[in-house]
């Protein structure tokens, strides 16, 4: 980050120490750094040591031990940038190894608490057959390195509200809360996790509120009309842009007036050096809109942006979820493949599947895929997907996964091979989605990909893993947790996946 000084304020140090809790004494980590390995290696590899503890009490000594979180937001304190960084990317003055370790002790507690919960549950250690290290309740892998540390994100979401300077047209990231009244909108241009290309549209939507005679929309009962931007990218730098637009009152005739003259200046205007792909405008009176409760608009260009990935042709709709780094992605994908021991006799269920990326990206090795979606558009994509790479084996349902997959499983005897892999949003499962995952007993094998392992996606591990209980409709044999693997896709963050391999 060019000029930004690599100093460790207190409050970031708090926050590290506060997620990784106390650290493991015996400084025994597995641990990889710099070149990601392949994912055997990873698998099967060895572990090195580090000591964990030095790193941060290195750090501590680095920073003011007197100096004290502000209590109002104002450039006393370094750079407003700055102190967006330490916001969205509060491990950005942590070299890339030093985070890997802070997120894999992030990820060894929350297993040890899942652990302590599911023996609450049982009154028993119910894992004890299970292969440990560390006091964890299952075999923990070494986490996974994102093969891209730096602007990574292939998705960027921008808001619109008041800079440091008071204008209101200012695109960005917010600082403050609204709780607080202190909501402050800075620009992105320093964040590490942020491509240019994303900051550069940014810049230029700015460029154009600035000139527009409409105002922006801060507070949705002020009134106003430009809203957030969205930009997503593909590796081969094609660059999709939506922007969401309060109508108010605006007859037809006047928003025509405003989508044109939004697509003049990227098409022709100063915009035009973001060299759009395409351009998307929403109307949309509500926080946040799917396209069934307000359809995107395509302004001009292609409608979808693709992606190469594990030797298919993706297909994403502006709607539809994908994983915001694709390099990542692809390591998760690999790593679920690897878990799931999918063979030519198994059906593999896809739940939450998006876009349909980890079924299909399996589906030559199985008998059949079954994808369950919420979002029209990703399910859209997901078939898309499945015929132009030549899929003819998966089968990709509408809809919401509690309603789908009773009767779905309805069908599936004992002695099929069915595989889940669940990868919720982080609301996690509907309770239905796990009875019947519990009460299917062809399903043995299941993996649950989070990036949030807690509230609603613990309850749902440890209704997998409870005894059965007939009031809860827990049925079938309970499920173990076997092996986890942290793999890191939002490197400069906290954030990490985690994949969780479950059979019973
Ligand atoms: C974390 S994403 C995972 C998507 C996909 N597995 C991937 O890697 O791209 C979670 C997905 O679950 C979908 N979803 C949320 N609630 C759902 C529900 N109740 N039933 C089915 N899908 C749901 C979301 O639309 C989103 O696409």
């Amino acid at each position: 980050m060019a000029g930004l000084k690599r100093r460790v304020p207190m409050h970031s140090l708090r926050y590290f120490i506060s997620m990784v809790g106390l650290f493991s004494k015996s400084g025994l980590l597995p641990w990889y750094a710099r070149n990601p390995p392949g994912w055997s290696q990873l698998f099967l590899g060895t572990v090195c040591k580090g000591d964990f503890t030095h790193v941060v009490a290195t750090k501590c000594q680095k920073g003011q031990k007197s100096q004290k979180k502000p209590s109002h937001l104002g450039p006393l304190d370094g750079s407003w940038q700055e102190r967006l960084a330490d916001v969205v990317t509060p491990l950005w003055r942590l070299s890339y190894e030093e985070q890997l370790k802070v997120k894999f002790e992030a990820q060894k507690k929350i297993l040890q608490r899942l652990e302590s919960y599911i023996q609450m549950l049982n009154g028993v250690n119910v894992t004890t057959a299970v292969p440990k290290s560390e006091s964890l309740p299952c075999l923990l892998h070494p986490i996974i390195p994102s093969p891209v540390i730096n602007g990574y994100r292939n998705k960027s979401t921008f808001s619109v509200n008041r800079g440091p300077d008071g204008n209101p047209k200012t695109v960005g990231y917010y600082l403050g809360t609204w709780r607080d009244g202190n909501i402050v909108c800075v620009r992105s241009n320093n964040l590490k996790n942020i491509p240019e290309k994303h900051s550069q549209v940014a810049q230029y939507y700015e460029v154009f509120l600035r000139q527009s005679p409409l105002e922006p929309c801060l507070v949705f009962h002020e009134g106003g009309y430009w809203r957030e931007l969205i930009v997503r990218t593909n590796s081969q730098g094609h660059t999709m842009a939506i922007i969401t637009f309060h109508p108010q009152k605006l007859s037809q005739e006047e928003l025509h007036v405003q989508k044109e003259t939004v697509k003049e200046f990227f098409i022709r205007g100063p915009g035009a050096a973001c060299d759009l792909t395409s351009l998307y405008f929403q109307e949309s009176t509500m926080t946040r809109c799917s396209h069934q409760q307000s359809p995107y608009q395509l302004l001009f260009g292609e409608p979808y942006i693709f992606e190469e990935l594990l030797s298919l042709k993706i297909r994403i709709s502006p709607d539809a979820f994908f994983q915001i780094n694709t390099a990542g992605a692809e390591m998760l994908y690999r790593t679920v493949g690897e878990l799931t021991g999918v063979n030519s006799d198994t059906i593999l269920l896809d739940i939450c599947c998006g876009t349909g990326v980890i079924g299909l990206s399996l589906a030559q090795h199985t008998s059949q895929v079954l994808g369950i979606e919420l979002v029209e558009q990703a399910v859209e994509d997901a078939r898309w997907t499945a015929a132009f790479n030549g899929i003819t084996n998966s089968e990709f349902h509408t809809g919401r996964a509690e309603k789908i997959l009773p009767g779905l499983l309805k069908s599936k005897e004992d002695g099929q091979s069915v595989v889940a892999v669940v990868n919720p949003a982080r609301a996690g499962l509907h309770y239905k989605v796990i009875q019947a995952i519990r009460n299917c007993g062809a399903i043995r094998t299941l993996v649950f990909v989070s990036c949030k392992l807690h509230g609603e996606s613990t309850r749902n591990i440890i209704e997998l893993c409870c005894p059965p209980d007939s009031a809860k409709k827990h049925l079938g044999e309970p499920f173990v947790l076997q092996q986890a693997v942290p793999v890191d896709l939002f490197p400069h963050t906290p954030h990490c996946e985690l994949v969780l391999l479950f059979t019973r």
